[in-house]
């Protein structure tokens, strides 16, 4: 007579035979399911990273550091000296590439296995702190320069601009705060000045993720709360991580905070939750 194992035995439901699952296909469905839900909410987010890691020689800069933005977010990244936001951002642009660790943008392309030049093409911008712009050119031909598509340098600065090129300069001009600064050579500007114009060489890339490292290092009281409000009003049309030391300059900016330490988050969530956090206060604030 044929015996029958007890996990797989048929049981009468309603006058059907249903046999229950074994263990193993139920945990391989748990599994399954929790890898969906992952990728789900990968999907939703512009940029995800999750567990990454990155050691040099031996010192863990970045260790198992997880940062979500969601589309259209602007954030804040704050932390102490040799936190990691710089190593972050170099594994975000594909200048580093992480030792283990998930970097998704627009929830499907692995960062990790694309190069700088392919990465920045794809629509992530980057503005280093220094500003490197063309200093005898004038500021329209620096944005010129700078938009999007195949031109030469010759094209774009000797051949008239298509109404739509204008039509782009002059909107950048505008948000950068620059539009009676226009015919003057990038030479002339102040340091703030000169920030915001490299920002709006990135904006002519049309980028959907900018990288800002420490805007307003160096400018005056009144350039830094320019720049915030500069930064806003291009968050309405873009994603921005921005990484700062100046605190009132983020608090300006009224986003979502992370603070970093030690290669990972260590505090994040609005501005007065993360300057009240006792952790932030000792690794940083409090120094
Ligand atoms: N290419 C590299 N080789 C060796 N060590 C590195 C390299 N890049 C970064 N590090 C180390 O990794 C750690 C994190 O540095 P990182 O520049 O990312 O910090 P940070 O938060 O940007 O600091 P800061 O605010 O000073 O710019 C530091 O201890 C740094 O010395």
């Amino acid at each position: 007579m044929m015996t029958m194992d007890q996990g797989a035995a048929p049981q009468t439901e309603g006058g059907e035979f249903v046999v229950s699952p074994h263990p193993y296909a139920t945990q391989l469905r748990t599994e399954r399911l929790a890898r969906e839900a992952a990728l789900g909410s990968r999907r939703e987010t512009l940029l995800y990273l999750n567990g990454v890691n990155k050691t040099f020689d031996g010192f863990k800069a970045i260790n198992n550091l997880s940062l979500v933005l969601e589309r259209g977010e602007m954030r804040a990244i704050i932390g102490p000296n040799g936190a990691g936001k710089t190593t972050m951002m170099d594994i975000i642009t594909g200048k580093t590439r992480p030792d283990a660790g998930e970097v998704y943008f627009r929830g499907e392309v692995d960062l990790t296995k694309h190069d700088e030049p392919a990465i920045a093409s794809m629509g992530i911008g980057r503005k280093f702190q220094k500003p490197t712009v063309f200093e005898s050119h004038t500021v329209e031909d620096n944005l010129a320069l700078s938009l999007s598509g195949s031109r030469s340098v010759l094209t774009a600065l000797l051949h008239k601009k298509s109404a739509a090129d204008a039509g782009k300069i002059d909107e950048i001009l505008a948000t950068t705060r620059l539009t009676d600064k226009r015919k003057r050579l990038a030479s002339g500007l102040s340091h703030g000045q000169k920030q915001w114009l490299e920002i709006g060489m990135l904006l002519a890339q049309d980028p959907e993720l900018l990288l800002v490292d420490e805007p307003v290092a160096g400018m005056t009281d009144a350039e830094t709360e320019e720049t915030a409000r500069l930064l806003r009003d291009i968050a309405q049309k873009h994603s921005v991580i921005v990484v700062e030391h100046d605190m009132h300059f983020v608090r300006e900016l009224g986003v979502k905070v992370t603070c970093l330490h030690e290669g990972s988050v260590l505090s994040e969530g609005s501005i007065d939750h993360v300057s009240r956090d006792p952790r932030v206060i000792e690794v940083y604030l409090g120094r």
